[in-house]
């Protein structure tokens, strides 16, 4: 990250009247309190709140926001939105305006109030449950090459030009997203792209801003504890491809749900094949009909035939097949914003550092071998990215990894046995431990291991992540490519409640600046 961001809030707010609220809105107003103060801005989170602002207080799913509505005025609330439930918490002199549903409304207020931001921005969001942040990347180097300045905000970061803070959540709270829109405004940004979470669209945090253009990467299973099942997971994510959310859409129909959704869509959508040889190809606006993967010794060469059969050399700058399908994808989402073709799949091949997605941090020169930082925790995220290192390593391939704590127990031994199974030499650390014991953790992808590699050749153990990484370079060649998966971006460490400052990338530029020869 260059440099903060600094306060999340427009510097020249509109100053609205509350009672105009009232009525744009058509909302009752609840207490003795006059509603003809004027109020500067939004929040719907008590701690956020700053003098002048709209408290929007909303039933949660833990806890009703009324309960902080006193602690809001204290900091400077001057008047606060909540349902019926909610307006007997909020005291009795700041004036209290009623909605059935507070929470869909917090984004629509919020654009009422700021003047609706995202009308003087191109704006794209992108859902799906893989492929997201890389995707919004790709899509904001694109645009980089028409606007002067751009925004990008998701699981990485909150970032306006250069300046960038770390994010809270992938796609942030409706009164924070509008305001960022305003902030991106204020500084010159002329697009900005965002990574739109299922929950986000369960929970109307995009509620109000009308992309000029949304994209779909593909749907897998996740996130069933909150959408109960794929049915319901599928209708909260095509909740973006609706009139009132975007304008157009681009799909990537690879998957049964990718079409299902290009099928169903409202709103006009172009599709996207991107896997060579599929079916579906001949059908679809847009199509990945040849791909060398690999053959630059990092990213891969593709053909992405457009509407009408033309044919347009492309290059994904990331590894594997799945950035093929994410390059793809960008490039007509970047298209349809307006970027030239040529630019954009000019932008897409040079956009190669994406924070902890399949992240270049050390290249093949010099006698160091290629050191790659990835955020794949997952099994099947391990596998894509393992197979997608391998085509561009000579030599041996050496994985860094571990396994949180106090998540998903039942992944590590298989963790282990993907690693032991795809890479050539394995180094098992720690990634959050949080509550646990680091050591047994540890031992379970171990266990993994042991059931692939039983005499354990090539198997190494460190209790500091920042060592494995270092015994990693000390055991490659040139050939080599060290890859370091699980916490990609990740700032912190968690172990045992405390956050430590801790960052893979990081690591390697150390070991980089101290020399190779430290380092063999
Ligand atoms: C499941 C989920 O998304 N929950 C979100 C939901 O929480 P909730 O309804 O339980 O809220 P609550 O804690 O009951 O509080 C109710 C209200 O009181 C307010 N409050 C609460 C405490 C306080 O001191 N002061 C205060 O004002 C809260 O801001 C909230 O508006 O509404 C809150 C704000 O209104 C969100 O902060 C909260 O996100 C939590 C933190 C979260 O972890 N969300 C994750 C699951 C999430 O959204 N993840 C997706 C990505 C998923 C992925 O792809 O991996 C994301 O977009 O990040
Ligand atoms: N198009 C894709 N299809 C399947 N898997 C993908 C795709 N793109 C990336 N991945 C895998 O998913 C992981 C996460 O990628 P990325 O961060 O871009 O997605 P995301 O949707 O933003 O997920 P998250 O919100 O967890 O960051 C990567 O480790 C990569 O291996």
């Amino acid at each position: 990250m260059t440099s903060p961001l600094g306060r999340l809030r427009p510097e020249r707010p509109q100053v609205r009247r509350v009672d105009d609220l009232a009525a744009a809105f058509d909302l009752p107003t609840s207490g003795a309190a006059p509603a003809d103060r004027t109020f500067s801005g939004v929040t719907m989170s008590s701690s956020d709140v700053e003098p002048g602002d709209l408290f929007v207080a909303v039933p949660g799913l833990k806890v009703h926001g009324a309960r902080f509505a006193a602690d809001a005025v204290a900091r400077g609330a001057v008047a606060v939105l909540t349902d019926r439930d909610g307006v007997g918490s909020v005291p009795q002199d700041v004036p209290v305006l009623v909605a059935d549903d507070p929470r869909a409304l917090a984004g629509p207020v919020t654009a009422w109030a700021l003047d609706d931001p995202a009308s003087r921005l191109v704006t794209i969001g992108v859902t799906g449950t893989n492929g997201k942040t890389t995707t919004t990347y790709f899509v904001d180097a694109a645009l980089r090459a028409v606007h002067a300045r751009t925004a990008v905000l998701g699981t990485v970061e909150l970032r306006i030009g250069e300046d960038a803070v770390e994010s809270p959540r992938t796609t942030v709270e409706a009164p924070v997203l509008q305001a960022l829109m305003a902030v991106a405004h204020e500084r010159g940004a002329g697009a900005l792209t965002t990574e739109v979470s299922s929950h986000a669209l369960a929970l109307g945090r995009v509620r109000g801003l009308r992309f000029d253009v949304v994209g779909f990467t593909n749907l897998q299973r996740d996130h069933l504890d909150f959408h109960g099942d794929m049915e319901g997971y599928f209708r909260d994510k095509s909740r973006l491809f609706a009139p009132e959310q975007a304008r157009r859409g681009v799909v990537v129909v690879d998957d049964a749900w990718g079409r299902r959704l290009a099928e169903e869509s409202p709103i006009p959508v172009e599709t996207v094949s991107t896997h060579v040889g599929a079916p579906v190809a001949g059908g679809a606006d847009w199509a990945v009909v040849e791909a060398d993967i690999g053959l630059d010794g990092v990213g891969s060469r593709f053909v992405l035939r457009g509407p009408g059969g033309a044919r347009h050399e492309a290059h994904s700058p990331l590894p594997g097949l799945v950035n093929v399908s994410n390059a793809a994808l960008a490039i007509v989402l970047a298209h349809a914003a307006g970027v030239p073709l040529p630019a954009a799949i000019d932008a897409v091949a040079a956009a190669h550092s994406i924070p902890g997605r399949m992240e270049r941090v050390v290249e093949r020169v010099d006698g160091w071998p290629l050191c790659i930082v990835d955020y794949a925790h997952t099994p099947d995220a391990l596998v894509l990215a393992l197979e997608a290192v391998r085509p561009i390593t000579p030599g041996r391939l050496v994985l860094v990894y571990g396994s949180d704590g106090d998540r998903d127990r039942g992944k590590r031994p298989i963790m282990g046995q993907i690693g032991a199974r795809l890479a050539d030499v394995v180094v098992v650390t720690d990634e959050n431990p949080r509550s646990e014991d680091p050591a047994s953790i540890r031992a379970a992808i171990l266990a993994g291991v042991r059931d692939v590699r039983p005499d354990m050749t090539d198997v190494h153990e460190a209790t500091s992540r920042a060592q494995a990484i270092r015994d990693a370079l000390r055991l490659a060649g040139p050939d080599d490519t060290v890859i370091v998966t699980g916490k990609g971006h990740e700032p912190t460490q968690e172990i045992a409640g405390v956050f430590h400052r801790y960052n893979d990338r990081d690591v390697f530029l150390a070991a980089r600046a101290e020399g190779r020869e430290q380092h063999a």
